[in-house]
């Protein structure tokens, strides 16, 4: 692995990271296996509250590890609050991981069980810290909403953004993705785990407050065939590798404790 490139490959995947990211191998890493019957179910823990409604997308891009949906957060318009979290934390952006035809996919499993693709929703603490950036690095910096893809019938919504992806095919495309709301994307029920982890792709900075909810989404085969399209490679590249497999397998838990919300 040279300089600070890094990726899913055999040469440059997970297993390699803490090379140029010795904090890989560090005591709040992400993801992890959550174990159910292990949780502690934590009254205090109250709802989880979306506030996305002013919520406006700008664009999706291509950043060659995965598909992004990008907000503007320059203000507190569209915020995840509530739940384990002390104040509003802003929504910046969200993407995906999936796996292979058939197989694995999501970076959190449950009793040892992959989903097919997880969805992240990042959110940054814009009442501490000024910028993105400063957040990503401090341990109440970010706080992402993990949501699990189960492989059903197709989501009527879904294919708004896998309809957008020939679009972003090439690494380091970007076109244009307005007035997309998330809140599309939610499951019926909000119950959630929480634990303190990190980013789950280099940097992995340790600054995640994880909410990953309970409750997949079903999306079909078909939908999720078309993240398999996009490539990691970029137009100019003579090889063209398929983006799939896009996913950080399970992290020691440390002695951590993860909640749940009920
Ligand atoms: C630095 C931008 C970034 C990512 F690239 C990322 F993959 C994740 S993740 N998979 O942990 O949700 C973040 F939270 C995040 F802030
Ligand atoms: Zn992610």
């Amino acid at each position: 692995m040279t300089g600070n490139h890094w990726g899913y490959g055999k040469e440059d995947g997970p297993y390699l990271w803490h090379t140029n990211y010795p904090i890989a191998k560090g005591n709040r890493q992400s993801p992890i296996d959550i174990l159910p019957h292990e949780a502690l179910h934590d009254p205090s823990l109250g709802p989880i509250i979306l506030k996305y409604d002013r919520c406006t997308s700008s664009n999706i891009t291509n950043n060659g590890h995965s598909v992004v949906v990008e907000f503007d957060d320059s203000d507190d318009r569209s915020v995840i609050q509530g739940g384990p979290l002390d104040n509003p934390y802003r929504l910046k952006q969200f993407h995906f991981h999936w796996g292979g035809k058939g197989c694995c996919g999501s970076e959190h499993t449950v009793e040892g069980n992959s989903y097919a693709s997880e969805l992240h929703l990042v959110h940054w603490n814009g009442v501490k810290y000024k910028t993105f950036g400063e957040a990503s690095t401090a341990p109440d910096g970010l706080a992402v909403l993990g949501i699990f893809l189960e492989a059903g019938d197709d989501h009527r919504w879904l294919h708004m953004i896998t309809d957008a992806l020939y679009m972003v095919k090439f690494k380091g495309s970007v076109t244009n993705f307005k007035g997309f709301n998330p809140k599309c994307l939610l499951p019926s029920s909000l119950h959630y785990w929480t634990y303190l982890g990190s980013l789950t792709t280099p940097p992995l900075h340790e600054s995640v407050a994880w909410i990953v909810l309970k409750e997949p989404i079903v999306v079909s085969e078909k939908q999720l065939s078309k993240f398999r399209m996009l490539l990691f490679t970029g137009e100019e590249e003579d090889q063209r590798i398929r983006m799939e497999n896009n996913f950080r397998p399970p992290q020691p838990l440390q002695g951590r404790k993860v909640r749940s919300s009920n």
